[in-house]
């Protein structure tokens, strides 16, 4: 019997955890001609650095298949063989049962162009630059070239679609799974031992393509392509993309007929949290726990690297600040923690490590002001990546009721509701996992894992431990979230040590005044870091700074441009003293750099994907990618053109450059984009 308890009563956890004052009044609603060889990654993403030469060849790339031999294949193609002898026209759509995968290979392309590569991804995966020059890497990209597989021989190793579900918008949808997204294989960086599995996103039909084409757009993989790179670029974690490749012979068809794409992209994992809402739809218990074991032994180091339990973890007086703490390590994977009624077992260290990793994320978001768009399950990685790119953007005008994605109409996906949101879809994770945490020390009797709880009365029991240890988890969720957030407040501020007060005095009132007066939230924050404290030593001074925050065209929001100038004024008064206690005097140099390697001045905002999709599909130019790329791999520059990058002279577009890093046009603020992809 599949334990059903805490599927109920999680549910009901919900609403009492987002009422709950502290959570959201502290998030801040309140208040080739392709590659140069110079363009190579910054080091600010999460490999570090290690450009230089070297690399390996796709050929000699080293490569595994171990998500495929884990977990259970589609019986309709049991091996790979199976699948190649079936014609391409034969896929449909289909319920795919007792299984995490179907072996299919990708649809045969035309001519594909390769648009662009990332330098940084690249370096990542420890490939050689050379490499994205050749026949090889485009056909790669494409999906015409397999490697592992012996077409002679039909044997070694092949793609795969992944089968998950998911709650989309609240409602449960059933499976939805790969439905254009096809993985080749997973490769180790030698050098900084990360394992990925490489993906191409517009890759053909699958048995999960559902009511649609298996294709992806041009327009919504340019902007996949290059928010990736964007976001690890920020130290913000997310999936990678490494190639974006046009296929000029489709035709795709969404509101008008559209070029079609792929984007080779790679994660340490492309699991989901609807993979664990599928099989528990399913009732199959035992691929629960097979899949979170892979999770915890194949991709997140190890049983042992997974956070022992807290000293106090149910105090939140002491908890607020040491639950935020980086927890001790090295628990054995037999080791049950704490007493009796909240039982830790290794299956919650997963589970916490997955809440906090969570937590982590989408504090930067915030902090950031980026937005998903679309935080359905099947949109949340167990790893806190972020994850799909559809309708995402980041923040113009700071509005914390800012949604980029047009169908949202309830505002379920917006700013304010992302730290909600990632922690509603980690209660559905603790309920696909809800038996494992439950069972405490018995989790692993041979009777409950052959056929789960015994009776009823064992089930309730079950029930409330689990219950509580979710209900547990979301306050370490809750103290992670903002310890990170305001860590990265106060870095953007140019502060080095938070204190209690800054969140309202400085923080909240400083989100209050943007929105008020509708001022661009990142552009704010560099501009900050090349305020000199002595122009803010009068107030006249201080009123003649604010204008450097508003828009050149005005201050749009409430009382304009007078009552920018006073309530701007007064904020940086407050700063400037904060300042002066962390920094001293005289230190604006040192202070301009630190908060310069936290405000980045470019960002992908979505009128600049605009400009560059227009650019690429009506104008022909392709250049514009490189140089896109380039600045998202270097977000925290003042300039570009001109400049050297590991050590060599870049060549840019200064007009370029200046533009996409002032003023967002004024009708272009704020946009919103469909779901059409
Ligand atoms: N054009 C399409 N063809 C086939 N399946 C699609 C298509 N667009 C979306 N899907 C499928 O619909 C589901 C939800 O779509 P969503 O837009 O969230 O995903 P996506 O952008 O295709 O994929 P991913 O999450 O892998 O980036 C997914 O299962 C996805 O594979």
């Amino acid at each position: 019997m599949l334990f059903r308890g805490t599927v109920c009563r999680a549910l009901a956890t919900v609403p009492r955890l987002q009422q709950q004052r502290l959570f959201l009044s502290q998030t801040p609603t309140t208040a080739t001609a392709i590659m140069t060889a110079n363009s190579s990654g910054d080091g600010t993403g999460e490999e570090g650095g290690g450009g230089g030469g070297g690399g390996h060849t796709l050929a000699s790339l080293p490569k595994t298949w171990h998500f495929t031999s884990s977990l259970p294949a589609d019986q309709m193609f049991p091996t790979p063989a199976d699948s190649h002898r079936t014609p391409r026209a034969d896929i449909r759509p289909r319920q795919v049962r007792n299984a995490l995968f179907t072996w299919v290979r990708p649809e045969t392309q035309q001519d594909p162009e390769l648009l662009a590569v990332s330098p940084a991804a690249l370096r990542d995966l420890d490939l050689a630059p050379a490499e994205a020059a050749t026949d090889d890497f485009r056909q790669t990209a494409a999906g015409n070239r397999l490697w592992g597989w012996d077409e002679d021989r039909l044997e070694g190793g092949y793609p795969w679609a992944q089968c998950y579900g998911g709650f989309q918008f609240g409602q449960w949808a059933g499976q939805l799974g790969d439905g254009r997204a096809i993985s080749l294989f997973e490769t180790t960086n030698g050098r900084t031992g990360t394992r990925y599995e490489l993906q191409l996103k517009g890759a053909g039909l699958t048995p999960y393509s559902r009511f649609a084409d298996g294709k992806a757009v041009l327009r919504s993989s340019i902007r996949e392509f290059v928010v990736s790179e964007a976001l690890n670029a920020l130290r913000i974690p997310s999936t990678r993309a490494l190639a974006l490749s046009l296929l000029p012979h489709q035709k795709v068809r969404r509101e008008t007929i559209e070029p079609g794409a792929v984007v080779v992209r790679f994660a340490q994992s492309w699991i989901r949290l609807g993979t664990f809402d599928i099989m528990r739809a399913r009732g199959d218990r035992a691929l629960i726990r097979r899949t979170a074991t892979y999770l915890a032994e194949d991709v997140l180091g190890g049983w042992e690297a997974l956070p022992r339990r807290l000293p106090n973890p149910d105090d939140p007086v002491d908890g607020g600040g040491a639950l935020a703490e980086p927890p001790a390590r090295g628990a054995g994977k037999d080791e049950v923690e704490g007493p009796e009624d909240a039982q830790e077992n290794r299956f919650q260290r997963l589970y916490r490590e997955v809440v906090r990793r969570n937590a982590l994320t989408v504090a930067k978001w915030q902090a950031y002001g980026f937005m998903n768009g679309v935080l359905n399950t099947d949109n949340t990685s167990p790893l806190g990546l972020s994850i799909d790119f559809g309708p995402f953007a980041f923040m113009d005008n700071f509005d914390p009721s800012y949604t980029p994605n047009h169908d949202d109409h309830f505002l379920r996906y917006s700013y304010r509701n992302q730290p909600s949101i990632i922690w509603w879809n980690l209660v559905r994770f603790g309920e696909a996992l809800g038996e494992l945490l439950g069972a405490g020390a018995g989790v692993d009797d041979p009777r409950f894992v052959e056929s789960g709880v015994a009776d009823d009365a064992e089930g309730e029991r079950l029930a409330q431990r689990a219950e509580s240890l979710i209900m547990q988890a979301g306050e370490e969720y809750k103290a992670v979230f903002l310890a990170e957030y305001k860590r990265l407040m106060t870095a953007r501020l140019g502060l080095r040590e938070h204190r209690d007060a800054d969140f309202d005095d400085l923080f909240s009132a400083l989100l209050d005044a943007m929105e008020a007066l509708e001022l661009d939230f990142n552009l704010f924050f560099r501009r900050l870091s090349s305020v000199r404290l002595a122009d803010l030593a009068a107030e006249q001074g201080r009123r003649d700074k604010a204008a450097v925050f508003f828009y050149k065209d005005g201050v749009t929001g409430i009382g304009g441009e007078e009552e920018g100038r006073k309530r701007i004024g007064e904020w940086l008064d407050k700063w400037r003293a904060r300042v002066v206690e962390d920094w001293g005097e005289g230190k604006d140099q040192e202070r301009s750099r630190a908060m310069k390697g936290v405000n980045p001045s470019f960002i992908p905002r979505g009128w600049i994907l605009d400009e560059v999709i227009q650019r690429v599909d009506r104008d022909g130019e392709r250049d514009v990618l490189r140089r896109i790329m380039h600045m998202a791999l270097h977000p925290f520059e003042d300039a570009w053109d001109g400049q050297t990058f590991d050590g060599a002279v870049y060549k840019g577009d200064r007009e370029e450059e200046l533009r996409w890093t002032s003023d967002v046009p004024r009708t272009q603020r704020a946009q919103q984009c469909s779901c059409s992809s």
